[in-house]
């Protein structure tokens, strides 16, 4: 299993506004090149971050392998297989949460289940197993209005996890959380990561975020994105991130990091990282 490649994006480019209508049309139309020729292979289990520029295609490669968008060129397969869509194998976790308002903790978290076979006693219990995985116990009933961001965030990770895909897609999933809730939101993503062994990807703008997290860390250049490094992680999937950014090695990391950030975008995009 270890050695299995759950992801491989191949020679993968995606343009928008590209597709539809005649060729002069679409030339003549504001076709944006957001990632060109990208190939990645990520290893079944791995938590793997992607960081770049604002504007790089970080979400966009995201809804790639997701399914939800076409790609231009390339391949993206999942367990050697080519997609064509999204799949039950993939379960994304959006930046806002993204919750249902009129439903409950539960009942958010047992929506994705409706649609897989399972009476509803089945689906709750699974919605309850998760929701004990996220530590909201003593919540279920509660309206996401109730709920403090991290929370939500919680119940975002649930929901996701629910459905057991066997790929995590996190796009900036604590982007809009303080500094504090972040930090206790990484530890408890790494707390979940190693019981459940879902391959990770994750986006975020952090730097140290991304070596705190992950085992290894991809830097997109600025627009159209592409890999300009790719950075393995030595810190161990036991250290947390107190003990990462007290390692010796970490600020060489980090330096490398932004070094790779700084690469200009070839069509003159700022670039833009944040240092947590
Ligand atoms: N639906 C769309 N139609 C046209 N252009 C788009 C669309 N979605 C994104 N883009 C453009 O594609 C480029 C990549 O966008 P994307 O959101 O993937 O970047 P990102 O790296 O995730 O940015 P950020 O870090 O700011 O969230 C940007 O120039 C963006 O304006």
């Amino acid at each position: 299993m270890k050695d299995q490649i759950a992801i491989a994006v191949i020679g993968v480019s995606k343009e928008y506004g590209s597709s539809g209508g005649s060729k002069r049309k679409r030339k003549e139309s504001t076709a944006l090149l957001a990632l060109e020729n990208i190939s990645l292979q990520v290893p079944a289990g791995q938590f793997l971050s992607l960081i770049g520029p604002s504007g790089c295609g970080k979400t966009t490669l995201l809804k790639c392998i997701d399914g939800l968008l076409p790609i231009s060129a390339g391949e993206i397969r999942v367990n050697g297989t080519p997609i064509d869509g999204p799949g039950r194998d993939r379960a994304v976790v959006f930046q806002d949460f993204r919750l249902l308002p009129w439903r409950t903790v539960l009942g958010n978290i047992v929506f994705p289940l409706e649609s897989v076979a399972g009476t509803k006693a089945e689906r709750e219990a699974i919605a309850r197993e998760h929701i004990e995985l996220v530590g909201l116990r003593g919540f279920e009933d509660r309206y996401p209005h109730q709920l403090s961001g991290g929370m939500q965030q919680r119940v975002g990770i649930a929901r996701a996890l629910a459905t057991n895909p066997e790929i995590l897609l996190m796009d900036e999933p604590f982007g809009a959380l303080d500094a504090q809730t972040r930090e206790v939101l990484q530890i408890e993503l790494m707390r979940i990561w190693k019981k459940t062994g879902k391959t990770v990807v994750f986006v975020t703008h952090s730097v140290d975020e991304a070596l705190v997290l992950s085992q290894r860390v991809v830097i997109l250049s600025g627009r159209p994105g592409q890999i300009v490094q790719d950075v393995e992680v030595p810190f161990g999937d036991d250290a947390g991130p107190d003990e990462v950014r007290a390692d010796p090695r970490f600020p060489e990391l980090r330096q490398r990091i932004w070094h790779g950030l700084r690469v200009p975008a070839t069509d003159g995009a700022e670039v833009v990282a944040r240092s947590r």
